[in-house]
């Protein structure tokens, strides 16, 4: 059976994001987002599943990072999962001193952990569920989980529903070896990571091949190339699929000014089309590049 190793342990959000993309997998927990990715360079799974961007945190960095090293992956589907967090404790836990979770979890219910337990201290996990764990061979009194949590873990629920902003986010990725992407839907997302030298307006030049093939970005991160103080990749976003004339001729441009590295083209899970401009349609493509045919053969001028 073929299987998906995702950022876990059981009862993470991103098992939950699995389990929605999975098409019958086994689905198999890592301690890491770079683990879960290893394990698909090395041939141990076939995909991985791992957040990627947060509405409230924004990215999440390790799986930016390891999209850009390594060997090529490829997002093929994505997750879109509503994040609000439930409190575990032991039963016997009287006054909890301590509250654990991952730090994207943590930055997500800041106000919430400063009127409902002000004298706890607050302690960084690997992840929401492995805070579960630490809590429940009691390290820690109290742990910041995904609602899935309370039923992996014979725990006590002390809060659910618990959210500083209450219509956050997350969206995961499926990741795999490079591979034909799937069929657009007309409702897509492409995603590249660009490096490029620094000099002044190369980020604008970059912007501009997109926006003036009428491409909507969807996302801009950078992340710093390590090992080289002030040096940066740029990790973008956009609508539309590979398939589609307005960005294939996007990424050639772009191709020609620095190095890429494609992440994929695959349908949003928002479902929220793409918006294309008059005149940048494929048949728009299609009509021009037979008018530079017909010109370059003297059929017209
Ligand atoms: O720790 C988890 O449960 C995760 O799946 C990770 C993660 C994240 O990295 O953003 C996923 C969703 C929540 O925003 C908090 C944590």
């Amino acid at each position: 059976m073929s299987r998906i190793a995702y950022f876990g342990p059981a009862g993470t959000f991103t098992e939950q994001a699995a389990r929605s993309l999975s098409t019958g997998q086994e689905l198999v927990p890592m301690e890491t987002i770079p683990a879960a990715m290893t394990a698909v360079r090395k041939g141990d799974a076939e995909l991985a599943c791992v957040p990627v961007e947060n509405s409230v945190e924004g990215p999440v960095t390790a799986t930016l990072d390891g999209l850009a090293e390594d060997s090529p992956l490829v997002a093929v589907a994505e997750a879109l999962l509503p994040v609000h967090f439930t409190v575990l404790t032991r039963p016997e836990v009287r006054t909890v001193r301590t509250v654990a979770s991952h730090p994207h979890a943590l930055a997500q219910v800041r106000h919430w952990l400063e009127r409902n337990l002000p004298e706890a201290r607050v302690v960084v996990a690997s992840s929401t569920a492995a805070a579960a764990v630490a809590v429940r061979d009691g390290e820690y009194d109290a742990a910041v989980t995904a609602p899935v949590a309370a039923q992996t873990y014979p725990l006590k629920v002390l809060a659910e529903g618990v959210a500083d902003v209450p219509d956050a986010r997350t969206r995961f990725l499926l990741l795999s070896p490079p591979c034909p992407p799937p069929e657009p839907t007309g409702a897509d997302r492409t995603s590249i990571v660009a490096s490029m030298a620094n000099r002044t307006g190369a980020l604008a030049e970059l912007l501009n091949e997109l926006a003036l093939r009428g491409i909507n970005l969807t996302r801009l991160d950078a992340r710093p190339i390590k090992g080289n103080f002030g040096f940066y990749r740029f990790f973008l976003d956009f609508e539309g699929h590979i398939a589609e004339a307005r960005v294939g001729d996007a990424l050639a441009a772009l191709r020609r000014r620095c190095e890429v590295r494609f992440l994929g083209s695959h349908p949003r899970a928002d479902g929220v089309r793409a918006t294309v401009s008059a005149t940048a349609t494929d048949s728009d493509f299609a009509a021009a590049a037979e008018w530079v045919r017909a010109v370059r053969s003297g059929e017209r001028a």
